[in-house]
């Protein structure tokens, strides 16, 4: 820490070195088209490390990660921070066990959260990959992952949010026609995480057409 900063900007450019490699990657797997996607890790508790809004996800350096409070307040800089900034900090003002949130805009993603924004949910059952999710032991669980209607108003969407926080293990949500969150404890479990969902997801869909 800094007399002028309220964090560790060493730590802030270790989390930044940490992020690009990991958002570099999910950019060439084609999960955030057009500038799309944000990502975040918890740099301390009172401190998030973010994307910067609007840039190429797959070619970031370490002046596009950014330090904002909980509330989503740029702190030490004055750069923009991810649009849906909120949607990040919530969740490490909530569960100080949270510590790195990925959000992502893959083809299977955005149509599944379109195919099952009438149910509000898709369910996962008798999936052996149901186990990558931290606290599953089983393919017999049966995971809910809420989808919520897209807004531009991130106040009204993170309030949508909030009302499922309370349930167990969850660890991802859709917004319809929009995309994918999923955290973990750290960047390798959110990463284990976002995988799943992709893999479950791209599954459900697989299995409406074959079913057709
Ligand atoms: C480029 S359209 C996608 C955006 O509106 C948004 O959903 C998104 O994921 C990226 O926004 P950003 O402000 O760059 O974090
Ligand atoms: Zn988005």
């Amino acid at each position: 820490m800094n007399d002028t900063l309220p964090y560790d900007s060493q730590q802030l450019r270790h989390l930044a070195g940490e992020l690009i490699t990991n958002i570099r990657e999910l950019g060439h797997a084609g999960w955030t088209p057009a500038t799309s996607s944000n990502f975040s890790m918890r740099l301390d508790d009172k401190h998030a490390a973010i994307t910067v809004s609007g840039r190429n996800k797959t070619k970031l350096t370490e002046a596009d990660i950014m330090a904002v409070d909980f509330n989503g307040v740029p702190v030490g800089n004055d750069l923009r921070p991810s649009a849906e900034t909120l949607l990040h900090t919530q969740l490490y003002k909530r569960f100080p066990e949270i510590g790195c949130v990925l959000h992502t805009h893959s083809i299977n993603q955005t149509v599944a959260s379109r195919l099952f924004a009438a149910d509000g949910k898709v369910r996962f059952e008798g999936y052996e990959l149901q186990k990558a999710f931290h606290g599953n032991t089983t393919h017999d669980d049966v995971m809910e992952v809420p989808v919520y209607p897209n807004t531009q108003d991130m106040t009204e969407l993170a309030a949508q949010v909030e009302s499922s926080l309370d349930k167990q293990s969850l660890w991802g949500y859709l917004i319809d026609g929009h995309g994918l969150y999923a955290w973990g404890r750290d960047m390798a479990e959110a990463r284990r995480h976002l995988e799943a969902f992709e893999f479950l997801l791209a599954c459900e869909l697989k299995m409406r057409e074959v079913r057709r």
